[in-house]
């Protein structure tokens, strides 16, 4: 909105000031892609613009000896030579603009994925912590949107931009050497469209402008209406009529207007074309003073008159490209500018080689997310061994998960520092270290692949031969290889119901997977952020028997459900951030406090009320 905005209130001369910046950097972003596709349709354009020129003079060599006095036979004969000439350059012109059609075309898909890769080789790579800054996900969207199909436009436009450039050039020559007072009458008569097409699509800009808010909310409607997650809720509160309703309100207002575009374009286009026929009958007028005067020859101008719809035709083509190129090249701009600032926030991090870790050490360790007023996580200070089981408990939005993800390595601490055998992170190689960790986060993802795939993506790059459970122990670990076997197509069902043959899961069959893929990675460090809120009884029994201690990795467990946190070896309770007790489960609970508060809690739900209560006059 805001580059339309910008668009439509620019001048067509200020835009044409900056052409030659646009161009520059088009024909740069082509070249970069593909030198010899670029060179060919740019060089094949311009030798066609010299046919065109050639075949112009011929044309009036051609009228000048049909014109000439004497038996038509002989005329026709003596303009036999200038005819093939003629002929000649029209097929060859003709071919060449082929030849370099089909060079554009080739460029266009060549940019579209050189401009894509790029943008998500980076998107891939920043900080986790980019992805909470609204501005950055803002950026990213328009980049994505619109920046990033308009690298290929924008490269459209220029060839056409030169290729109609070449053709007014071409045909001003050809006339200049015909008569050179034709030529200022020739581009003044194409004035006339120019201007039409330029004030076209100014308004058909402006109109976009203010239509802008209702597009969108009509494209927000539209998919409420056709999206399979929506799809559901839609008919339980029956909603249809209501979207529906709202819809067809937006696009009564829409296409009135519409129609009003529609009506002020065709009064310009008729303005535009009452005006360029006006010109044109200036041109004849000139044409006949200087026939009568004898300053031009029959045959010069008839040529003049072809020349007038060729230049018309290719000043047209450059205007229109011209505009074109400077909007869509606002919009490629914002594409350039997230790169730059998205490189900005990849984390170079240390050099250092990680070989794994006895200790993980917070030391008054904080993390405040962006644009909030309160830290996440308040200088916390604890320890994490290797062999141990450890769990953060606490209240809702206490700051386990952020915790965990400072623990993972997914976000740096904004104060306090994260040793691993006592080595400051910030110092070490971060996808190194990456390596020696598993998330099964809280809230995972459903990847649209196959049941081994969503295993296998935990450590895609593992050989069969490398030490490491296979997909199906994984999976069977988690509980999830007799869920897998009973698909269609078992380990190879595609887990995507909006593919052919795809498939979905329950909440806790896909938790299964996730388990399971954390297990494939088999890390170091094991993060387990709620691994069974969505399992059954059963499952969640099978997951904790293979998250117990094992001598080579360290297990940090978050979850509400405390049962499962009794046999850790140390539970970290977190209050608003702090870290407020820890101790195990024995000590936490004779100390009291929040943690003993929250089991009691839980617990009298399994229990009978007197019992519950039997227990609780015991405790006093
Ligand atoms: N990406 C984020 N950007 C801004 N604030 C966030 C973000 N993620 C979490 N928070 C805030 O940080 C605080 C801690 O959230 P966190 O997810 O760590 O809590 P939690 O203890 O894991 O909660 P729960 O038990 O509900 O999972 C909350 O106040 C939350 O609103």
């Amino acid at each position: 909105m805001h580059h339309a905005r910008e668009f439509a209130h620019t001048s067509f001369w200020a835009v044409a000031r900056r052409l030659p910046r646009l161009v520059r950097e088009a024909v740069a972003l082509a070249w970069a892609t593909n030198r010899r596709d670029t060179a060919t349709s740019i060089g094949l354009n311009v030798l066609a613009g010299v046919l065109t020129t050639f075949g112009l003079l011929a044309t009036t060599g051609v009228l000048r000896e049909l014109f000439a006095a004497g038996p038509t036979p002989d005329r026709v004969r003596a303009a036999l030579p200038a005819l093939v000439v003629a002929a000649a350059a029209v097929s060859a012109r003709g071919g060449l603009m082929i030849a370099a059609g089909w060079a554009q075309a080739r460029l266009t898909p060549q940019i579209n994925y050189a401009v894509e890769l790029r943008l998500f080789e980076t998107t891939t790579a920043v900080d986790l912590a980019a992805f909470d800054d609204a501005g950055f996900a803002e950026e990213m969207d328009r980049a994505r949107e619109r920046g990033m199909t308009e690298a290929a436009f924008i490269v459209d436009h220029t060839v056409n931009l030169v290729t109609g450039l070449v053709g007014l050039l071409a045909t001003a020559a050809a006339v200049a050497i015909i008569q050179p007072v034709l030529l200022p009458c020739l581009l003044l008569a194409a004035v006339p469209e120019a201007v039409t097409a330029v004030r076209i699509a100014r308004r058909r800009y402006l109109a976009m402008l203010a239509r802008i808010n209702r597009r969108r909310r009509m494209w927000m409607l539209a998919r409420l209406m056709a999206n399979r997650q929506t799809a559901a809720e839609v008919r339980a509160y029956q909603m249809r009529e209501f979207l529906l309703g709202e819809y067809r309100a937006m696009m009564a207002v829409e296409t009135r207007a519409e129609l009003r575009l529609v009506r002020s374009q065709t009064s310009t286009r008729v303005v535009g074309a009452s005006v360029a026929g006006l010109a044109t009958f200036g041109v004849y007028a000139v044409l006949g003073a200087l026939l009568l005067g004898g300053l031009v020859a029959l045959a010069a101008a008839a040529t003049a008159l072809l020349a007038l719809q060729s230049a018309r035709t290719s000043l047209g083509v450059a205007v229109l490209a011209t505009n074109s190129l400077y909007e869509d090249a606002l919009y490629y701009q914002d594409y350039r500018d997230f790169l730059e600032r998205a490189r900005a926030r990849v984390s170079t991090g240390g050099a250092g080689a990680v070989e794994g870790f006895d200790t993980i050490e917070l030391d008054g360790v904080s993390l405040r997310y962006a644009d909030t007023d309160r830290p996440a996580v308040d200088e916390v200070s604890l320890t994490v061994r290797r062999g141990e089981v450890v769990a953060l408990v606490g209240e809702n939005g206490s700051g386990k998960t952020t915790l965990a993800k400072l623990v993972a390595g997914l976000y740096r601490p904004s104060g306090g520092v994260i040793r691993w055998d006592g080595v400051d992170t910030a110092e070490l190689d971060p996808r190194a270290l990456a390596a020696h960790v598993a998330v099964m986060s809280q809230d995972w993802w459903k990847f649209p692949f196959t049941a081994a795939q969503n295993i296998r993506i935990g450590r895609y790059d593992r050989d069969s031969a490398a030490a490491g459970p296979s997909v199906q122990d994984a999976a069977r670990s988690a509980a999830a290889h007799e869920m897998i076997l009973g698909l269609p197509h078992g380990y190879e069902t595609l887990l995507d119901r909006e593919f052919k043959n795809g498939q979905d899961l329950s909440g806790g069959q896909w938790q299964r997977l996730v388990a399971a893929r954390g297990l494939y990675r088999d890390a170091a460090l094991l993060i387990c952020d709620e691994p069974s809120a969505a399992l059954d009884a059963r499952a969640e029994h099978a997951l904790f028997q293979h998250l117990r201690r094992r001598p080579d990795r360290a297990v940090v467990l978050i979850t509400h459900r405390l049962a499962n946190v009794r046999h850790a070896d140390r539970i970290f309770v977190m209050d608003q951030g702090r870290l407020v007790q820890q101790g195990t489960h024995d000590e936490l609970m004779a100390a009291g406090g929040l943690y003993r508060e929250l089991f009691d809690l839980q617990a009298a739900g399994y229990l009978d009320r007197a019992e519950a209560e039997g227990d609780t006059a015991t405790t006093r």
